[in-house]
């Protein structure tokens, strides 16, 4: 019998300027407890798996327990069947106990589907490092700020390698290739397609240690498949040099101690994803606007948290008055929210036998 416990955090990607390449992950964390009971021969559980499941985050979507739907187990054994090993083995059970809030841009679904990685990984046996789990993750979530925040911990930025041609087909073919979908319990045999070697990369920033994280949490869920559909296909020349400007400022900015918050705050404005999200999230326009760190001692900076709705305001002391305000902003559109006091996860994700 083998017990082991995977422990991800959440994430907030872009930090303002840094869409698809700047993320951090934060201190909530889902937790995986798993045993693996080698001492049976065979199972009547669906693919030898069972999944239980606990809500610390009260959202309203139910989450499969069916390994072949459930997101953590199909990411788990898309990395098992690119390894000839068809189902999870006899008898394994997970105990998924999960307090990050469902579609709201702190990085649940890149979570999920970094604990999917490593879950496949251990009940496999098959020592894949974190660096090639990156690649599995990115053959699901496509994009790297969130997942290598959630595997590698810390303030990180990422970038994706140039492929040879063959290998950016493979990297693009469709996820419902890569995920199929549930056959009802029938094995179609099927070998799913392997990530190319090295599709993404990530380097870690230094981030001074008195910057905590305010993560205000409207009672709304804008699935991020959404909030990407609303962005343009192109943008202007002068809206690319204004967020390449603050991109290459913000890990400085975040980096040094004491932190200069008209430098942060500076660094985290953003042309290319806030304005075009603004149509889902009610507010968002004022909270971006009408508190800056003159108005608001102790404020650094203040964005969207991934694809939203969450807002993520980095502060050094008033964390309560600054979380009021922009419930209060939030409140005038007859939005509720709640609010977390949050640090950097600079450990990643983690398995620790038990
Ligand atoms: N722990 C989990 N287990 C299973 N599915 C999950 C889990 N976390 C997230 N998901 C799936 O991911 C979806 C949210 O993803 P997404 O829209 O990208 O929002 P987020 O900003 O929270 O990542 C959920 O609706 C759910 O289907
Ligand atoms: N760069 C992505 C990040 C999505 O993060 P999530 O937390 O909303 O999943 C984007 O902005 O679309």
């Amino acid at each position: 019998m083998r017990s082991f416990l995977i422990k991800t955090p959440c994430s907030s990607a872009n930090i303002g300027p840094g869409f698809d390449v700047i993320g951090l992950a934060l201190s909530l964390h889902m937790e995986l407890k798993v045993t693996v009971d080698d001492s049976k021969t065979s199972s009547e559980l669906p693919l030898n798996c069972q999944i239980t499941y606990e809500d610390l985050s009260k959202s309203t979507e139910q989450i499969s327990l069916d390994p072949e739907v459930n997101l953590i187990t199909r990411v788990a054994l898309y990395v098992l069947r690119c390894h000839n090993q068809r189902a999870f083995p006899v008898e394994t059970k997970v105990h998924i106990s999960n307090p990050i809030p469902l579609g709201r841009g702190l990085g649940s679904s890149g979570t999920a589907v970094v604990a999917g990685v490593m879950l496949g990984n251990e009940v496999g046996n098959l020592g894949l490092s974190k660096e090639r789990l990156l690649d599995y993750c990115l053959m699901i979530e496509r994009h790297p700020d969130n997942v290598a925040a959630s595997l590698f911990g810390g303030f990180v930025g990422t970038y994706l390698n140039e492929l040879k041609p063959e290998d950016v087909a493979r990297k693009e073919i469709p996820l419902s290739e890569v995920l199929p979908a549930p056959a009802g319990g029938i094995d179609t045999g099927n070998k799913p397609p392997e990530p190319p070697l090295g599709i993404g990369h990530y380097r870690k920033f230094d981030w001074a240690p008195e910057i905590k994280a305010i993560a205000i949490i409207p009672d709304f869920v804008v699935p991020t498949a959404n909030a990407r559909n609303v962005l343009p296909q192109t943008y202007s020349r002068a809206d690319v040099v204004f967020n390449l400007q603050r991109a290459a400022l913000l890990p400085a900015a975040l980096g040094t101690s004491p932190p200069d918050p008209d430098m942060i705050f500076l660094a985290m404005q953003d042309r290319v994803h806030q304005p075009y999200r603004k149509t889902l999230i009610p507010g968002l326009t004022e909270i971006l606007q009408f508190m800056t760190p003159l108005t608001q001692p102790g404020l650094l900076g203040i964005c969207l948290s991934g694809a939203g709705p969450t807002i993520l305001a980095l502060a050094t002391e008033n964390f309560d008055q600054i979380a009021d305000r922009i419930i209060a902003q939030f409140a005038s559109n007859n939005i509720t929210c709640q609010w977390k006091l949050l640090e950097p996860a600079q450990a990643g994700t983690t398995v620790t036998e038990i």
